[in-house]
This record gives C-alpha cells, structure tokens and sequence, in this order.
C-alpha cells in the first residue's frame, strides 16, 4: 500500500526513484487472449510480449477490435490471459490491484460527489485520516487545475474536466502506472489538445508509468516515449516506435506530424492497406 504521509512532500523523490531506478515495473511475456463464447471463440490476441521501464509512456496504436483494451483489462488485473503472464513489480499479475489504476473514456465519477468528494473517494476507502485526505486531495485538484472546482458536482463539469478529476481520482492513492483506455476519446479536439499538454506535465511531474491506448497516431505520437503499433485482430505488435522528441512538445512541431504520417503508414500497412505514397511510387 502506498504511504499517503509522503505524497505530497516527496512527490519530488518519488519522481526521482523513478527516473533514476531502471526496474522493470511492467513484464509482459507471451500474453495472449482468447474469449470463449457458446457458439464461436474470438481470439483477441496473440502473443505479446512486452517490457515497460518505470516512468515510462507507452502508447498502444491499432485497429478497432485488435485486443488494445484486452491487452490493458489483463495488465490491471481485470481480464485473465489464456496464455502468457504479467509481472508488476517482479510479481505474477492474478488480479487487480490499487497500484494499477484504469482510466476509461467514460470518467466513471459519482454524480452524488463533488470534485472534492470523488477525489478523496479512495483514500477514504484505505483508511487515510481525515486532515491528511484533505491536503492529498487538494495538491492533486491544483495539479489537475481544478482548483475553485472543488465543490462542483459531476453534471456541472465540462467533458475535459471530469476528466482531469478521474486522473486526480487515479493518482490520489499513489499507484505506481496509470492504464488509460482512450480517456480522451470523446473529447472535442480543443479540449483534446489542452489535455494532451496537461497529462503530458502531470507525468512529467508525477513520474508515473503509463501505458495509454488510442486509435489516434497524433494523440500517441504527441504523449508516448514510445508507441507500440498492433496488427488488426487477433493483434500482435508490428512495431515499436522510440519516440525521442523534445517536451513540452508542440503539436505544431513539424516533426511530430513526419512522425506521426510514419507510423500511421506502418499502421495501414498491418491493416493491408496499401499507403499511397508507395503505390503512387
Ligand atoms: N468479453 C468479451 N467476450 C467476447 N469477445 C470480446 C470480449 N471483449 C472483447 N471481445 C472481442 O475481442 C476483440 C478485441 O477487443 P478489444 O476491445 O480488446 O479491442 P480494441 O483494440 O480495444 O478495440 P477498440 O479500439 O474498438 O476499443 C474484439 O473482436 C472484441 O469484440
């Protein structure tokens, strides 16, 4: 269990151990899936096989339907793997588990709460004492910028601002990675933009690891160190992409656009599709 006294203060050390500790938070070895059903089975995904650094953004890239969120549902615990394993922390994954936290589309906040009341929601739940849930829950509004929102309700709140109280809500207990399953996926695109610079400080100054899934190569290509592209079902990684551009990064950068026209051409490739600067050359 995470110990709530340091939160706040030793955010900075917390990054640091971080960064400076190479370990392997995440293993994944040979993970596949698949869905028994009554009448026909799906195979979702073969298998994968996958290391993440801690303090790492990876990004997951690939076709509807290729096992993208599968693949997340097992790393938090929530999906059994047919074949394969999880390690979190050199342990065997065989449930969920409060150091990994999944973030969805839908922010899944308690309408009957307040951004104060869903926030603190989970250190109330482990016991935290009332003062301290008080101060953890307050530095993680400021750091979402919700500060003055503290005691709006849920329905009040704009689409990017509940989900800047979900991600408040994951990193109030501490885990260690965050799993975000398109979590801005139904989000116009302004706001879009906004929380792709505010997750982007957030883990920069959190230093958490991320694994974060997408159908939008910008989106991934804007946030990850790396963005692993998967086949269309049942998936498999194609590629794995080192993504070294300097942050804060500019969505303008030409760069990034080069970058991101490259791995979506990777992308249609896996998908059979015949990208057209190859067909016209
Ligand atoms: N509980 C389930 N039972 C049966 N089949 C399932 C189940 N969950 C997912 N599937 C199937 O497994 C395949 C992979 O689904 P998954 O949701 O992991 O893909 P995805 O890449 O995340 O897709 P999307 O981007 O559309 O969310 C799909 O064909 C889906 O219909």
């Amino acid at each position: 269990m995470p110990h709530h006294s340091t939160v706040i203060e030793n955010q900075n050390s917390i990054k640091d151990e971080h960064r400076t500790h190479n370990g392997i938070p995440l293993r994944i070895t040979d993970v596949s899936k698949i869905y028994r059903g009554r009448t026909q089975d799906v195979e979702a995904l073969l298998p994968v096989s996958l290391d993440v650094e801690a303090g790492e953004f990876v990004c997951f890239v690939g076709p509807s339907g290729c096992g993208k969120s599968t693949l997340l549902s097992i790393v938090a615990g929530l999906e059994t793997a047919s074949g394969g394993e999880v390690q979190a922390n050199g342990q065997i994954v065989s449930g969920p588990s409060s150091d990994r936290v999944l973030l969805f589309q839908e922010a899944a906040l308690f309408p009957w709460l307040d951004v104060r009341g869903n926030i603190e929601f989970g250190l109330r739940q482990i016991g935290v004492p009332r003062q301290q849930r008080a101060a953890i829950t307050q530095h993680f509004i400021n750091l979402v910028h919700l500060t003055g929102f503290e005691k709006s309700y849920i329905h009040h709140l704009s689409g990017g601002m509940r989900q800047r109280v979900a991600i408040a809500r994951a990193l109030a207990t501490n885990p260690s990675v965050l799993l975000m399953d398109e979590p801005f996926g139904a989000l116009d695109a302004l706001t879009r933009d906004r929380m792709y610079a505010e997750l982007e400080a957030i883990w920069s100054s959190t230093g958490k690891t991320i694994l974060f899934v997408t159908h939008n190569v910008y989106e991934a290509v804007a946030l990850g160190g790396r963005v692993v592209v998967f086949s269309p079902r049942p998936g498999e990684i194609v590629r794995d992409f080192r993504i070294d551009l300097p942050r804060p990064r500019s969505l303008e950068d030409h760069r990034l656009v080069d970058l991101s026209a490259e791995i979506l051409s990777v992308l249609k490739e896996a998908m059979g599709e015949v990208p057209q600067e190859v067909s016209n050359g």
